[in-house]
């Protein structure tokens, strides 16, 4: 069953047609991964799921519901949260702190009320508490509360980062190149908690230029080209596919083709 779906999407930035007529479903319980060359347009999807961008043309739905004209705070309430490519954490507070953050963004119990502790409040404040150790425990984080962020392994930043979003327990979790500037062991450690994450029943998108991750993991794979989906299907599919051999996997090394 589809979960989320882009249909027709377009997007433009001036002369430039970053996503250009994209169908793509995202199977409910499914991890898809999108991949394509530098400038390909993947982060581009991300943004228009998120909210950020607005298509041009097209609509994106998630379960059925339009996402068109839902802002970014609210497409997150609906079940769609992410990281992203480069780590946003707050490096002066502690661990559990940056979690409490991506919970309190998603409940009644804004940062306002938390700070403020209005009664009511007080067992929301302890649910949310409860709720981001319980993410901190499943991303094998737990035992590093109290650590300031910036104290984290690059790893474990990664990982904090996929534990804030996990909070608020989405439908679907996007993931923008969640393995960028981790060492191999990291990458074993972060391909065991997504398929951990997607066994508690969360459907994975990722966006990854790490091909062995990416095969390692993956049911499904689509490929972005020049904003174009030009392929979509089994990882041993697409790993053959004519299109996708010529556009970037080539000699098996990355071609950065960065458009102009
Ligand atoms: N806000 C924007 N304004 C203008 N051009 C943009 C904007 N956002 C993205 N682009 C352009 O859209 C194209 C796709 O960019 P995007 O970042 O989505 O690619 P990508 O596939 O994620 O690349 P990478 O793998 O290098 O991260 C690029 O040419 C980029 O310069």
């Amino acid at each position: 069953m589809s979960l989320l779906s882009l249909n027709n999407v377009t997007i433009r930035f001036g002369g430039l047609t970053a996503v250009d007529t994209v169908n793509l479903e995202v199977k409910q319980g499914e991890i898809l991964a999108l991949i394509g060359p530098n400038g390909a347009g993947k982060s581009t999807v991300f943004n228009l799921i998120t909210g950020i961008y607005k298509p041009t043309e097209g609509e994106i739905t998630l379960a059925g519901k339009s996402l068109a004209g839902v802002p970014t705070h609210k497409v997150a309430e609906m079940g769609i949260t992410r990281t992203f490519q480069t780590i946003r954490l707050f490096t002066e507070l502690s661990v559990l702190d940056n979690v409490k953050i991506g919970a309190h963004c998603s409940g009644k119990a804004g940062l306002f009320h938390a700070l403020t502790r209005v009664p009511g409040m007080k067992r929301e404040e302890a649910e949310i508490t409860e709720k981001s150790l319980e993410a901190l425990q499943f991303l094998d984080l737990v035992g590093k509360r109290e650590e300031l962020a910036k104290n984290l392994s690059y790893g474990e930043q990664r990982r904090l980062e996929i534990a804030r979003a996990l909070v608020s327990k989405p439908k679907i979790l996007l993931l923008d190149e969640p393995a960028a500037g981790m060492n191999p062991q990291e990458k074993v450690v972060l391909m065991d908690m997504i398929r951990k994450i997607r066994d508690t029943g969360i459907t994975i998108f990722l966006v990854e230029h790490d091909m062995k991750l990416v095969m390692g993991i993956s049911e499904r794979i689509a490929v972005l080209d020049y904003g174009k989906l030009i392929a979509e299907g089994l990882p041993q599919e697409v790993r053959s596919n004519k299109a996708v051999i010529e556009a970037y996997l080539g000699s098996g090394k990355f071609k950065s083709r960065i458009r102009r």
